[in-house]
């Protein structure tokens, strides 16, 4: 993208240098004519021409620039909306709401029951499934209680979708103006669009492993698969970080003035593992979060009364220890998330003294504060005992980790190696 734009100032240069140079043979053809009235003349015709082409040439500049500006600020307002997103399906599963919409359509389940007798009718087809049959051998449930898990549900379908339209339709528009003038940019923007369209379908797939009676029993809470929840909230990650990073890129684009940093490359290195640890984190939180396994040991720093608890690998095969046994999903969440404290912890470590931008050492800073934030609401969700309000936060709070951390790659990724 840079070298396309150096590319076009660098044509648009040769045509005023080219012209300056037509003016110059017609300045010298003038003065041989000697007549200084006409000379004069030409000389002011010249000049008017010379300015009206370097104005549109400025004008035109600033105007591309603002436009790209926009595009970002777009981009940036859609991963908003899936920071929303994320946030709003955090508190619907643990509300335990998600299982309540048992059916699914792109355009009919858009209209919510109206009255009594339609409430009635999604209520009745609820009670069909495990979650109702399960809950009622406890405690019956209202049509209030109902309603207020199909709206958490609903809410976050229709947020959902609201998120495609706030990227189709302008997406439609910039490219039926050329707006995406970069190839790489056109292919990134298929990447987000196929994404969202491929995140709608992996939420069913989701909502469906939790529905299916063949895989929950009546005696069991029911649960969506660990796998699909992972696969969602990774999609969910994926599309936030392809927003906003190409939204940053759009938007923060004042030249600076650093030509080039010592060690640059270190901390740009150190800046990718810690992306690389923040992910596989948060990946294996959301199977965490699947497995319920935030329930299983609930002391810090160790496991009861083990630094590395037993039964780790419990299960045949082995490898299925790392996605369905609850234990060892927590023990290796804990770890990779001290990794990804000591990694952040180097990562500042390297470049706090480093003379980067201002925007770069914000951007450092936060990454550094957050990530122990992070690690503290985590710790006080396990102590806690997963309460709503605190994994709702922890899982708010991965993102906004996720966010410094990408921000500050797109700065660093500013300075010249
Ligand atoms: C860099 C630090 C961390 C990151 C990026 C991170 C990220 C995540 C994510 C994305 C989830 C899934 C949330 C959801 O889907 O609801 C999660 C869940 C969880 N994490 Fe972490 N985490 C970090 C540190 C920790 C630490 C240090 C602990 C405790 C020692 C912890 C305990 C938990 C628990 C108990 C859950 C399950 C909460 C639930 O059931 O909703 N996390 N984490």
């Amino acid at each position: 993208m840079l070298i396309g734009r150096v590319g076009c100032a660098l044509f648009r240069l040769h045509n005023v240098s080219s012209f300056r140079q037509q003016i110059v043979s017609k300045s010298r053809i003038s003065f041989r004519a000697g007549n200084s009235g006409i000379l004069s003349e030409i000389k002011l015709n010249i000049l008017s021409r010379f300015n009206n082409l370097s104005t549109r040439v400025v004008t035109r500049n600033a105007k591309e620039e603002a436009q790209d500006k926009g595009i970002g600020w777009w981009l940036l307002g859609c991963a908003g909306m899936v920071y929303g997103a994320v946030a709003l399906g955090g508190v619907t599963r643990l509300t335990e709401s998600g299982l309540s919409m048992v059916n699914w359509d792109l355009f009919r389940t858009m209209k919510p029951p109206f009255n009594q007798t339609e409430w009635e009718a999604e209520f009745a087809r609820y009670k069909e499934f495990p979650e109702y049959k399960f809950k009622s051998t406890t405690e019956e449930m209202t049509l209030n209680q109902f309603k207020f898990i199909w709206t958490m549900e609903y809410l976050h379908r229709m947020w959902g979708r609201a998120i495609g339209l706030a990227f189709f339709i302008p997406a439609a528009y910039f490219a039926s103006r050329g707006r995406f003038t970069m190839t790489a940019m056109k292919i990134r923007m298929f990447a987000c669009g196929g994404l969202l369209l491929a995140q709608g379908g992996v939420g069913w797939w989701m909502v469906k492993s939790g529905l299916d009676p063949s895989l929950n029993s009546d005696t069991s809470v029911p649960r969506v698969s660990q796998y699909r929840l992972a696969t969602h909230l990774t999609l969910a990650f994926v599309l936030y970080s392809l927003f906003l990073w190409n939204g940053l890129r759009q938007v923060l684009t004042t030249p600076i003035t650093i030509t080039s940093v010592p060690r640059i490359g270190k901390l740009k290195a150190l800046t990718h593992t810690s992306k690389g640890f923040m992910f596989a984190t948060a990946i294996m939180g959301a199977f965490v979060a699947g497995l319920d396994a935030g329930l299983v040991y609930n002391s810090w720093p160790k496991f009861a009364n083990d630094w590395i608890p037993p039964n780790l690998l419990a299960r045949a095969p082995k490898w299925k220890n790392f996605f369905e046994n609850d234990v060892t999903v927590q023990f290796i969440h804990r770890n990779l998330a001290y990794l990804t404290l000591v990694s952040i912890t180097l990562t500042w470590l390297c470049g706090r003294r480093m003379g980067l931008t201002k925007r770069a050492r914000w951007a450092l800073n936060a990454s550094m504060g957050m990530v122990y934030v992070q690690a503290a609401l985590g710790i006080t969700t396990l102590l806690n005992y997963v309460p709503v309000w605190l994994a709702a936060l922890h899982q708010s709070g991965s993102m906004a980790l996720i966010s410094f951390v990408l921000w500050l790659g797109t700065e660093l990724k500013r300075i010249p190696k």
